[in-house]
C-alpha cells in the first residue's frame, strides 16, 4: 500500500474559477496546465480537481451526465490527457473528484430508468410509491415524481441529481468498471464526494422532524451497508492500483465510523474528511445562522479527532477550506488588518496536526471572503434555495444577505486572483461570477512580492512535513484546553517533541510555558509568523494578534 501521502500535501482546484485560457470567463484545463508551475513551485504533491466530467452544472458539475468525457466547458479528453502529462513530468500528482452517490438526471441511465419500471436501468435509481418526509440537503423534499412509473425517486441534493441504488450489484458494477478506466488512464486517485452516503435503510422510514438535523441522514448516513460496500469498492477497484489514493468526503459522520473507514486493516479508504470543526458557527446545527464561532468547542473537536483517529490507527484529511465553505480567513481569522498573521497562524495550526493536509485555492496568498451585497451576485443552487426558503419565512431581506454572506458555498468560488491586471488575470473576458472586494490588493503576485508573503510561509510549511517525522507520526496532546485565547498543543513521537502555539485572537496575551519540561532542553524554532520572532521560547511569554509558534525540542 501507497503510505506516501502521510508526508503530503494537497491543493484542491475548483477548474471554474481557477483559470480562464479562451476568454469566456470560465475557468478550463487548459488553464490549470498554464498554472502548473505555480503549484510546483508551493510545493504541493497532489492536485485533486472538482468534477470536470459532462454535466448540465446545475451543481456545478457534482450532477454528473457521463462519466466518461469531460465537459466541453472545460475542454477536451485530449486536453485532460496533456494536463496529466504534464502535471506528472512537474512531480504532480492528479486526483478526480468523483460523485457516485448521484449523478444527473441527464445521465444516460436516469433517462433510460425514468420511462418504465420494466427498463433495465430502472432499478439503478431509488424509487418509492410514496414520498416520506427526508428533506433535501438543499431545501425542501428529496422525493420527486416521474409520471410514466407513477413512482418518486430519491435525491438527497437538488432534484436533478438522482441517488443511485447501492443494494443493485449490476450498478455497483459499472460504477467499479469506471472507476478503473480512470486509473488505468493514469489518474492517482479520487475523492469520493459524500460517500457515506451510499447504503440507505432499506424501510425508508419517516424521520421525527425535531431538529434540524432530523432530516432523515440518520436512515442513510453511515448507513447499514456502507463498510461492505467500500470495501467491495477496494477489492474490486483499488487493490489492483495500490499507489492510488483514495479520500472520502464524510457528510455528517462520526468518529468510529471514519476510524473503520481508514484504518488499512479494513481495506476501504486512505483518509477522510469530516465536517464537524466547521459547523462551531451552526446555532442549534443549522446552517443558515449567523453567531460567532465557538472556540472551546473547535479545540474540543479537533482533539477528538486528532487523538481518536492516532489511537485508532486511522487517517484525517486536514483542511480549513473547500469549495462548499465560507473562507476560513473571514470566519475564524481577520481578513483586514491582520491578513497575514492570521491565514499564516490558521495554516500553522492545521498544518502541525496529524494528518494530510489540504490547501483550497487562493488559500495560499489569504483570499477572504468576497461580502458580496445582492442576491444577484450569487450563482450557487444551494444558496438561492436557502433565499428562497429564509424569505418566505418573512425574514428581512437584508438579514437574509448577511447570513448569505457569511455563509454561502459561493464565498468559496469566487475566481482566483492572479495580478491585478483586468479580471485579476483570471479571464480575458468577464468571470462566471465576480471576485471580491480587494482583489486588486489580495492577488498570488501582490502576496509573493511582499515581505510578508502568505505564500512562502505555506511553502515552509509544506516543506516541514517533509522533513520532519513527528509532525507525520507523532501523537497529539491538547495543551492549555481550558484556554480562552491560545490554541496550543504538541505532537510526541518518542523523545522527539513539537509545540504548536497560536494567538487565535486580535489581542496580545501572555502564556506562561515553563510546566513544559522538553522546552528546558535544546529547542529549534521551525516557523513562525512574529516580526522578530523569539529564538527560544522559554517561561512567560507573549504573543502579539494572531502570532505563531511551531518548535521542534
Ligand atoms: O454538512 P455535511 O452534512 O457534513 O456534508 C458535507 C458536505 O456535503 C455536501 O457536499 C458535496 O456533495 C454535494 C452534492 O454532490 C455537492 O454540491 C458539494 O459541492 C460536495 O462537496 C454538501 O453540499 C456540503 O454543503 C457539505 O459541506
Amino acid at each position: 500500500m501507497n503510505t506516501k501521502f502521510k508526508q503530503s500535501v494537497v491543493y484542491q482546484i475548483y477548474p471554474k474559477s481557477f483559470q480562464d485560457s479562451n476568454g469566456d470567463g470560465i475557468g478550463d484545463i487548459q488553464g490549470i496546465i498554464s498554472r502548473l508551475d505555480y503549484l510546483a513551485e508551493l510545493g504541493v504533491d497532489y492536485l485533486w480537481l472538482t468534477p470536470p466530467y459532462v454535466s448540465p452544472q446545475r451543481d456545478n458539475g457534482y450532477d454528473i451526465a457521463d462519466y466518461y468525457e469531460i465537459d466541453p466547458l472545460y475542454g477536451t479528453m485530449a486536453d485532460f490527457d496533456e494536463l496529466l502529462a504534464q502535471a506528472h513530468a512537474k512531480g504532480l500528482k492528479i486526483i478526480m473528484d468523483l460523485v457516485v452517490n448521484h449523478t444527473s438526471t441527464e445521465h444516460e441511465w436516469f433517462k433510460q430508468a425514468r420511462t418504465g419500471k420494466d427498463n433495465p436501468y430502472y432499478d439503478y435509481y431509488i424509487w418509492r410509491d410514496q414520498p416520506n418526509n427526508w428533506q433535501s440537503k438543499f431545501g425542501g423534499t428529496t422525493w420527486e415524481y416521474n409520471q410514466a412509473t407513477n413512482t418518486y425517486y430519491l435525491h438527497l441534493f437538488d432534484k436533478t441529481q438522482a441517488d443511485l441504488n447501492w443494494e443493485n450489484p449490476k450498478m455497483r458494477q459499472d460504477i467499479y468498471k469506471m472507476m478503473r478506466w480512470w486509473l488505468t488512464k493514469g489518474i492517482d486517485g479520487f475523492r469520493l464526494d459524500v460517500v457515506n452516503l451510499l447504503s440507505k435503510d432499506q424501510r425508508f422510514l419517516d424521520d421525527t422532524l425535531a431538529s434540524a438535523t432530523a432530516d432523515g441522514r440518520k436512515f442513510y448516513t453511515d448507513g447499514p451497508r456502507i463498510h461492505e460496500f467500500l470495501h467491495e469498492m477496494n477489492r474490486e477497484v483499488l487493490a489492483q492500483f495500490p499507489d492510488a489514493l483514495t479520500t472520502g468526503e464524510m457528510s455528517s459522520t462520526n468518529l468510529a465510523s471514519c476510524i473503520r473507514y481508514t484504518n488499512p486493516a479494513n481495506e476501504e479508504l486512505d483518509m477522510v474528511f469530516n465536517f464537524h470543526h466547521l459547523k462551531v458557527d451552526y446555532k442549534d446545527k443549522a446552517k443558515w445562522t449567523k453567531t460567532p464561532f465557538d472556540f472551546a468547542e473547535l479545540k474540543q473537536l479537533f482533539t477528538e479527532w486528532q487523538v481518536g483517529m492516532h489511537e485508532g490507527g486511522g487517517w484525517n484529511a486536514l483542511f480549513w477550506n473547500n469549495h462548499d465553505q465560507p473562507r476560513a480567513l473571514s470566519r475564524f481569522g481577520n481578513d483586514h488588518e491582520y491578513r497575514f498573521e492570521s491565514a499564516t497562524m490558521l495554516a500553522t495550526v492545521l498544518h502541525g496536526m496529524q494528518g494530510t493536509p489540504y490547501i483550497y485555492q487562493g488559500e495560499e496568498f489569504a483570499t477572504g471572503n468576497p461580502d458580496f451585497t445582492s442576491i444577484h451576485q450569487y450563482r450557487d443552487v444551494e444558496s438561492l434555495n436557502a433565499f428562497e426558503i429564509l424569505r418566505n419565512a418573512n425574514i428581512p431581506e437584508a438579514e437574509v444577505l448577511d447570513i448569505l454572506a457569511a455563509k454561502s458555498r459561493d464565498n468559496g468560488r469566487t475566481p482566483m486572483t492572479w495580478d491585478s491586471g483586468h479580471a485579476n488575470g483570471f479571464t480575458s473576458g468577464k468571470p462566471w461570477i465576480s471576485a471580491g472586494r480587494n482583489a486588486d490588493e489580495v492577488n498570488a503576485a501582490a502576496d509573493c512580492a511582499a515581505a510578508k508573503s502568505v505564500f512562502k510561509y505555506y511553502q515552509k510549511l509544506i516543506q516541514l512535513r517533509k522533513e520532519q517525522a513527528v509532525i507525520v507520526d507523532g501523537d497529539y496532546q491538547p495543551l492549555f484546553a481550558e484556554h480562552a485565547q491560545l490554541f496550543a498543543y504538541s505532537r510526541n513521537l518518542a523523545d522527539e517533541h513539537l509545540l504548536v502555539l497560536a494567538n487565535f485572537y486580535d489581542t496580545p496575551m501572555e502564556i506562561d510555558l515553563s510546566a513544559i519540561e522538553w522546552l528546558k532542553g535544546s529547542q529549534q524554532v521551525l516557523i513562525s509568523n512574529a516580526a522578530k520572532p523569539l529564538e527560544r521560547l522559554e517561561g512567560i511569554i507573549s504573543l502579539q494578534p494572531y502570532e505563531t509558534y511551531m518548535v521542534l525540542g
